[in-house]
């Protein structure tokens, strides 16, 4: 929906609530469905005083404005309440300001004290930015980082690294921006390093405490001063803000195409998206799989969201066995029953090396690495002359002070040499010119139910922490995704 604006002002005398709409197209069919869509019509209230040194004030409030009058044409670009209906509605704006400024703001208090019957002296151009209207989403929350003891370089993420703010969005669009509205978070592995002051890899760069968290998110725009994006496309960034709208460079985004995922949006998060390209191009970038070539491929952290995609990849590529390790019995059920791995290995509760022996008799030519660590070398061990290692990522060692990728023991780097085997570092942003085509080929997959897609969604921005620390523990099959808005 389009922001807008209204103002307060004396007309000729008596006050006068005007809309103004930018660019002021629609108005018409758009007001009174309004109301009649939502009932109420929740504002949040900017306010300009002359006693107010800093000029304006964020009131953060919600006014219920109930349905009133009609709206005349006033100017080309503006429509408003007139006379009674008006003064309907200031009655009951200011009414609410008192109560709010005297909680919030002595020095504001004079102006609104006294009579509503007309715009009391010191308001200039008094303002109530409509933000939303449906219920109670009118707030825009923030995400923010914040050091708690203990998780700096070393140290579980906890979710009181995490904290909210409810702020208002500077309601006028600049040239190449923006408003966009959230409606899917990511949380990633990678972020757990830009939690640190120094992140250890060259293209991460680290939250500060008083910015905004971002990372992947998917929304889409409700207003465009953006030559290149347009009211209701749907679009996604690796910069999103921890944020339920956000006003963002429209040059920033990247729409995408709702029917590359039958509408499934969350999927670009994951599997039509970062973490499925990274299965697919990280296999045919540094995997080597050959049709015929009877290889075995291993995955770790196999139930998330990269392995669980790259299993079913390592499949479909050729493989003949494709074996997951990961950490719980439903994530185990989840990759033979419903993906259709070979074989999966609980490495909490089972002895790896045995259980990789058992299910991999041919030996392990391709391992599709995630989490590195001791589950890492002791599939390195049982690998194949000439086998490949596909470095995508090593979550056993973010809580700790090392740099990415970790050192390797003497004894896997010495495995590594004296088989041959390759282990090249994989990063999916150094392959962008192959995205669009990897796109396509992971919605065919997906849309033909040849890949299947699992999730973990969570609902609210104030569930993006703790789904965060969740993730980083084992909490999610398939790809963490939060709900933010419908
Ligand atoms: N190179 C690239 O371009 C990219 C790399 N990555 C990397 O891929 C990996 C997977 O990321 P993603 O799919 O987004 O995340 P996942 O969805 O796989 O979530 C993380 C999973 O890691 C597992 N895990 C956590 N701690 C450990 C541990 N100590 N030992 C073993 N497993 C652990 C947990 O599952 P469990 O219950 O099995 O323990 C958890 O569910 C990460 O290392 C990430 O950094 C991701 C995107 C791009
Ligand atoms: C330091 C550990 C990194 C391990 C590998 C990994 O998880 C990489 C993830 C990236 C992947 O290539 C695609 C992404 O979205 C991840 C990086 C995102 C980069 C965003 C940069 C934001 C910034 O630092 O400003």
């Amino acid at each position: 929906m389009r922001p807008f604006f209204f103002f307060c002002c004396v007309h000729r005398g008596s006050p006068c609530l005007c809309l103004s709409c930018d660019p002021p197209t629609n108005l018409t069919s758009f007001l009174p469905s309004l109301h009649q869509r939502h009932g109420h019509t929740y504002f949040r209230a900017h306010i300009r005083s002359s006693s107010d040194t800093q000029g304006r004030r964020n009131l953060r409030s919600k006014i219920p404005l109930s349905p009133c009058g009609k709206f005349q044409h006033t100017r080309e670009d503006r429509w408003g309440w007139k006379g009674k209906d008006a003064l309907t509605f200031l009655s009951s704006a200011f009414t609410h300001y008192r109560t709010l400024l005297e909680m919030h703001d002595t020095a504001s208090r004079g102006f609104i004290s006294g009579s509503c019957r007309k715009v009391p002296e010191g308001v200039r151009g008094g303002k109530i930015v409509c933000m939303r209207a449906a219920g109670d989403t009118c707030s825009m929350i923030s995400a923010f980082l914040q050091k708690t003891s203990g998780t700096r370089k070393d140290g579980t993420p906890v979710p009181e690294n995490f904290r909210l703010e409810e702020t208002t969005l500077a309601p006028e669009l600049k040239d190449g921006e923006v408003l966009v509205r959230t409606l899917y978070l990511s949380v990633d592995p990678y972020m757990r390093c830009r939690m640190n002051e120094d992140t250890g890899a060259e293209y991460l760069t680290p939250w500060q405490l008083s910015e905004c968290v971002d990372g992947g998110g998917v929304g889409v725009v409700e207003s465009s001063r953006c030559t290149t994006c347009a009211e209701g496309d749907v679009v996604t960034s690796f910069n999103w803000p921890w944020q339920t709208h956000a006003v963002m460079a429209g040059s920033g985004l990247q729409k995408v195409d709702s029917q590359l995922v039958d509408g499934h949006l969350s999927y670009f998060l994951g599997a039509v998206g970062i973490t499925g390209l990274t299965a697919l191009l990280g296999i045919r970038e540094k995997g080597y799989v050959t049709k015929g070539a009877n290889q075995t491929m291993v995955i770790s952290g196999a139930a998330g969201a990269c392995g669980s995609i790259a299993g079913q990849i390592g499949r479909l590529d050729g493989c003949v066995r494709v074996v997951g390790i990961c950490g719980s019995e439903d994530k185990c059920k989840a990759l033979v029953e419903d993906l259709g791995f070979s074989a999966a290995i609980n490495y909490r509760q089972e002895d790896v090396a045995a259980r990789l022996k058992e299910s991999c008799p041919a030996g392990i030519d391709v391992y599709f690495d995630n989490v590195g660590g001791a589950i890492s070398d002791t599939v390195i061990a049982q690998m194949n002359n000439g086998g490949h290692v596909i470095l995508c990522g090593q979550i056993s060692q973010y809580n700790k002070d090392v740099p990415y990728p970790p050192p390797l023991s003497e004894e896997t780097q010495e495995n590594l040499r004296s088989k041959n085997i390759t282990r090249e570092r994989f990063m999916v942003l150094n392959y962008m010119s192959k995205v669009d085509a990897a796109l396509f080929e992971l919605s065919q997959w997906v849309k033909s139910a040849q890949i299947k897609v699992l999730e973990t969604v969570v609902n609210g921005i104030e569930n993006m922490g703790a789904a965060f620390c969740s993730m980083m523990k084992g909490g999610n099959i398939g790809k963490q995704i939060i709900k933010i808005s419908a």
